[in-house]
């Protein structure tokens, strides 16, 4: 069950009774977004839906030694000759670490067996840290001798553990622009009332360009990598995460960034954790985590109302930020001037919407310290409002971060994360797109991917490509999620491949001279290879360290590049003849 079904509960608990025609007249007149949520929320209390959740859910599992151990045993399991499994016997004694209530052995020998993992990959630095946290979480008297011995182990090899690879610092392709530093000069914004704000490049772009490095203002990390990553910085270091002291549910990477993590969001996500990560997905949760933010960056609500209000902070974009005299707060101008597309949605959706941010405000206000932080009742109208902002703008615009390892050829990617980006937010889609973005740890590198002339338009791809879903499902998708028709070159029908690609030397004979489904058929084919390639690229640029980091050398790097410019202008080149 998730907060899908709790609408869908809802409405056909309305129309049982009769009342779902008189309720959406009513909900409909109302003008404010929290006037509209709070409609919701009495409805929920009314058909007593609240209850419900409070009694089908646990708001957070708590510290429990027993399910500690057994984690610990079945790390164990994994840790063992017979299987060798370190990577699941690490994530399941970090489990156990988790789990370990405060001040039990469970804690320390769960550091405990993380060292010996360690010092089976030679990581003796990370082996001697992780000692060291055995030992401050009272280490068990009985058992001393084992880590004693490791440890003067570990001391002598230390000098044998080689530095780890560098990671490849990536260069944009001209000078940087006068105004936003991390993007190329030649990027401008315009705007047009088909297509809103856009960007457009004012020189001729080559494929492989890196045109941008964006920073996200925040992310959230996704719960199935909770116990390999930092919940703060969402870094991959699974060698030396410690626990929260309160939830099973978030794991830090160092005591920064527990404590920064915990002055930001964590302090009001911890007491419902495990409600949030069951009940709302990453869209819902990166709504909150940008409102939560947003809040923490503000001595009071009040403050933070009163810069939403400012008229200088409306629509603001990446483009009218001050680089010089950079902060969070300068940040999340362009964070709050992201599209919502409010005027273009339905009252279904509004409905929809409304219940997500219903239950959210509701258990957010009742069961974490924000109720302490939100002391009237316009300082919760004004709550209520960002979110729902938020949880408006989040679908169109918020991305998800991902680990540069293709499982199979149908999932390209393993997002372990989501961010709020406001550069990259102002890219349009285009089922046939001329960039591509990746990630290098939370950064967003933006490349071209084909032949860009000056004066035209850079168009991202939202998951809706040409190659790989017909027509009719991407219109009809891009209109339900980001409220827009596409009139991309694929979608009008006159993007030159459909109609060139049978001269290509690479169309295979028996499609030749056939008809345009035949060759939109071959060029799905092409898609796929291209896109094999394209892994080959991600794959190869960040070449994955089992151990704590990613990182890639430049020689990688480049070969990777090569790959790309190779396989990708083909395209370009089909397009041309
Ligand atoms: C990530 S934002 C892109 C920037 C946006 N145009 C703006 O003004 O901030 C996504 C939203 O832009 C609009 N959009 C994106 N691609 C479009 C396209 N090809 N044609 C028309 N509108 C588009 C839709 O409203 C969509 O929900």
């Amino acid at each position: 069950m998730d907060i899908y079904d709790v609408h869908e509960d809802l409405v056909k608990t309305l129309y049982k009774a009769q009342k779902i025609l008189g309720y959406s007249k009513e909900f409909n007149e109302i003008v404010e977004n929290h006037g509209k949520v709070n409609y919701i929320e009495n409805l929920l209390i009314t058909y007593q839906q609240i209850p419900k959740l409070e009694l089908r859910f646990q708001l957070r599992v708590n510290k429990n030694n027993d399910k500690s151990l057994q984690f610990r045993k079945e790390g164990n399991q994994f840790f063992s000759l017979n299987s060798k499994d370190y990577f699941k016997a690490l994530e399941l004694y970090n489990k156990s670490i988790c789990f370990a209530e405060e001040d039990s052995e469970n804690l320390s020998i769960g550091y405990a067996n993380r060292s010996a993992i360690l010092f089976e990959w030679k990581r003796y630095r990370e082996c001697l840290e992780n000692i060291q946290l055995a030992r401050d979480a009272n280490y068990p008297e009985r058992l001393r001798h084992k880590l004693d011995e490791r440890e003067k182990k570990c001391l002598d090899l230390l000098s044998t553990q080689t530095e780890d690879a560098k990671p490849y610092e990536f260069q944009l392709v001209s000078r940087h622009h006068e105004k936003v530093p991390f993007i190329a000069d030649c990027l401008e914004m315009r705007s047009s009332d088909e297509e809103g704000r856009y960007i457009y490049t004012k020189k001729d772009l080559r494929p492989g360009d890196l045109v941008a490095i964006d920073d996200p203002f925040c992310t959230i990390l996704l719960p199935p990598v909770r116990y390999i990553r930092c919940a703060n910085c969402t870094k991959e270091n699974y060698l030396t995460l410690i626990p929260c002291p309160n939830c099973t549910s978030a794991m830090f990477c160092s005591k920064k960034c527990l404590e920064e993590g915990t002055n930001s969001f964590h302090q009001y996500e911890c007491p419902i954790i495990d409600f949030l990560f069951t009940l709302f997905n990453k869209i819902h949760l990166i709504a909150l985590r940008v409102s939560l933010v947003a809040l923490s960056l503000f001595g009071t609500v009040d403050e933070l109302r009163e810069f939403c209000n400012e008229p200088c902070n409306q629509n603001q974009s990446a483009f009218d930020l001050n680089y010089q005299k950079f902060s969070k707060r300068e940040h999340y101008r362009a964070i709050h001037g992201l599209v919502t597309n409010q005027d273009k949605r339905s009252v279904s959706d509004f409905f929809q919407r409304g219940t997500i941010a219903a239950v959210l405000k509701r258990f957010m206000i009742h069961r974490t310290p924000l109720k302490d932080i939100l002391h009237d009742e316009d300082s919760v109208n004004f709550f209520t409002d960002l979110l729902f902002r938020h949880l408006q703008t989040a679908p169109s615009n918020m991305h998800s971060i991902s680990l540069i390892e293709q499982k199979d050829e149908a999932k390209d990617d393993f997002s372990f994360a989501s961010g709020a980006f406001g550069f990259a937010s102002l890219l349009n889609h285009s089922c046939a797109p001329n960039t591509v973005h990746i990630y290098s740890g939370t950064k967003l590198l933006l490349f071209v991917l084909r032949p860009i002339p000056a004066n035209s338009v850079l168009y991202d791809n939202y998951g809706y490509h040409y190659a790989t879903q017909p027509r009719d499902v991407r219109l009809k998708n891009l209109e339900m999620q980001y409220s827009f028709r596409c009139t991309c070159e694929a979608c009008t029908g006159d993007y030159p491949l459909f109609h060139n690609l049978g001269a290509h030397p690479k169309v295979p004979e028996a499609v030749k001279g056939r008809d345009v489904y035949s060759l939109m058929e071959f060029d799905r084919q092409f898609a796929k290879d291209n896109f094999k390639r394209y892994a080959e690229f991600l794959k190869a640029y960040q070449s994955y360290y089992p151990c704590a980091q990613i990182g890639a050398t430049e020689e990688s790097f480049k070969m990777a590049l090569n790959i790309l410019v190779d396989a990708i202008p083909l395209k370009a080149k089909a397009a041309k003849m």
